[in-house]
């Protein structure tokens, strides 16, 4: 049986894009957790956000981890998806856990040039840019500690899923 594959990491690092192009690389089915949430809400996370709060997303994104979460997979996350220790150890049991891991600046110019705020609301109320380093000063440990295998996510699309594939294929070997 070919395991799961989940993409964590900071809004921005390439999940989605990622996701997709390693989806079809491997003849895996692809699913995102935040499209998945919103299609089942009918609604957008900052429409989910205003009426119920981080909090309600927070249930949301959890219960969409669960329901995504098939064989012969890769499954884009939501950049929150490892705050919840239920989540991180959700992903390490059912499947292989990657990191695609950026430097702040990078992941800010990434946001700047196409921002999405209707499935990026701000999270802290501050810029881009000190908000993208707040994040990451937060979350960098739980990003590493919830991953099987941590990738550079500041090449291209191309690089990186073939990297992915060569890390898990080496794994499997070893
Ligand atoms: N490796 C990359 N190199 C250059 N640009 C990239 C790369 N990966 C993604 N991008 C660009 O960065 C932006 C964000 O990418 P994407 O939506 O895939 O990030 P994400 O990790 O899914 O974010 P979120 O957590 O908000 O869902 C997009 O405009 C995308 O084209
Ligand atoms: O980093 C985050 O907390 C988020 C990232 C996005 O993928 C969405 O899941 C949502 O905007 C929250
Ligand atoms: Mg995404």
């Amino acid at each position: 049986m070919s395991l799961p594959i989940f993409l964590i990491g900071a809004r921005g690092c390439g999940k989605t894009t990622v996701g997709e192009a390693l989806a079809a690389a491997l003849n895996y089915a692809f699913s995102d957790t935040d499209h998945y949430l919103q299609h089942v809400a009918q609604q957008t996370v900052a429409e989910i956000v205003a009426q119920e709060g981080w909090e309600g997303f927070r249930a949301r994104e959890t219960a969409s981890l669960m329901a995504v979460t098939a064989p012969a997979s890769v499954i884009a996350t939501g950049g929150g998806m490892v705050l919840a220790e239920h989540n991180r150890s959700y992903m390490r049991e059912h499947g292989q856990v990657i990191y695609l891991r950026a430097d702040a600046a990078v992941l800010a110019a990434r946001l700047q040039a196409s921002p999405q705020e209707e499935q990026r609301p701000t999270l802290t109320g501050r810029t881009i840019t000190d908000e993208m380093a707040d994040v990451l000063a937060e979350r960098d440990a739980l990003y590493l500690h919830a991953a099987h295998h941590v990738i550079d996510a500041m090449q291209s699309p191309e690089h990186i899923v073939r990297q992915v594939i060569e890390t898990l294929a080496q794994a499997r070997a070893s």
